[in-house]
């Protein structure tokens, strides 16, 4: 095996990392390595600093393992999920000693189609081209992540009702967690640097402070309105039943206008992004009870 530490002791050197596995990072395949030792060090503390449980790490997208193997100093057990087959191949040989000792277990395959693991945290510099549906992945699992995204991603994640930012990425990332950008991060830290600023993003699982009755429907229905965030809520929910999935969709309009609901007529007048989650989740409630399947229209 390679000597582990480049230096006797403290961490890998990303850049020798990068040499020893013989890549140079491919853009097409959302290859963008951390060589920067200052942010790397940090992905590790903004979980533990949070007190987040450290048994068991999920890494996605682990590259040449310069973030594992600052992971394995403070996990009790990390598990990589490595698309390339040449990378998985390499972080084998460079971390022998980790596997041989039930430490670390890497996982060829793509991270949206393996079953993952049962991890008490996802620590993870994500492939950006899935990061969406990567974070989609983690987030309904109830469990704590320190996530590298693109800038603006991360922003609309975190991003507070009224804001240009806020958006369904916020509202449904926010119905998981608490979401908060920790660190914006330059090009300059990554090989190749990618086109984009990135950003670190935690979230904190926590229970939303409203009811929903179905909770893929309330998703459908918030990405559906948001689809028309320039117009009213009257048109915006009229307008896309086909895609919140509304049998029909002037039923619950009605409704909330003749005031037969908990519901605010005046909430009709507003546009989407001034919508607080909590009256998303009313609304949802109302389009499902009145729009959905023979619901209570008159
Ligand atoms: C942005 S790089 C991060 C590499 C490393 N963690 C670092 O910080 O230097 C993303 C990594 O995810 C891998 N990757 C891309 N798509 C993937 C997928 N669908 N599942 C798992 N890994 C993926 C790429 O091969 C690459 O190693």
């Amino acid at each position: 095996m390679t000597d582990s530490r480049d230096s006797g002791t403290g961490p890998r050197d990303p850049d020798a990392l990068l040499r020893r596995a013989g890549v140079r990072g491919n853009p097409d395949r959302d290859q963008h390595f951390l060589i920067d030792d200052r942010v790397l060090d940090r992905l590790p503390d903004y979980a533990a600093q949070a007190g987040f449980d450290l048994s068991h790490v999920l890494e996605i997208g682990p590259g040449t393992g310069a973030l594992t193997d600052r992971l394995l100093a403070v996990a009790d057990e990390v598990t990589v999920i490595e698309r390339d087959p040449d990378l998985a191949a390499f972080l084998r040989e460079e971390f022998a000693d980790d596997i041989a000792a039930g430490r670390l277990t890497v996982i060829s395959g793509d991270a949206l189609a393996v079953d993952l693991p049962d991890f008490s945290v996802s620590v993870s510099n994500l492939p950006y081209g899935v990061s969406s549906e990567l974070t989609f992945r983690l987030l309904p699992r109830g469990k704590p992540t320190v996530l590298m995204f693109q800038k603006e991603f991360a922003e609309r994640m975190a991003a507070d009702v009224g804001t240009d930012d806020y958006g369904r990425l916020s509202v449904s990332a926010q119905h998981y967690a608490d979401v908060e950008v920790v660190e914006p991060v330059p090009k300059e830290a990554f090989s190749p640097p990618p086109d984009v600023e990135s950003a670190v993003v935690r979230t904190t699982p926590r229970d939303p402070d409203y009811e929903v009755g179905d909770e893929e429907f309330f998703l459908r229905f918030v990405k559906a309105v948001f689809t028309q965030r320039r117009k009213t809520l009257r048109n915006a929910i009229r307008n896309t039943g086909h895609i919140s999935g509304l049998d029909d969709a002037d039923a619950p309009v009605e409704a909330i206008a003749d005031g037969k609901t908990d519901l605010d007529p005046d909430v009709l007048s507003k546009r989407a992004g001034k919508i607080p989650p909590k009256t998303f989740a009313a609304l949802a409630t109302v389009a499902d009870e009145y729009g959905r399947g023979g619901g209570e229209t008159e």
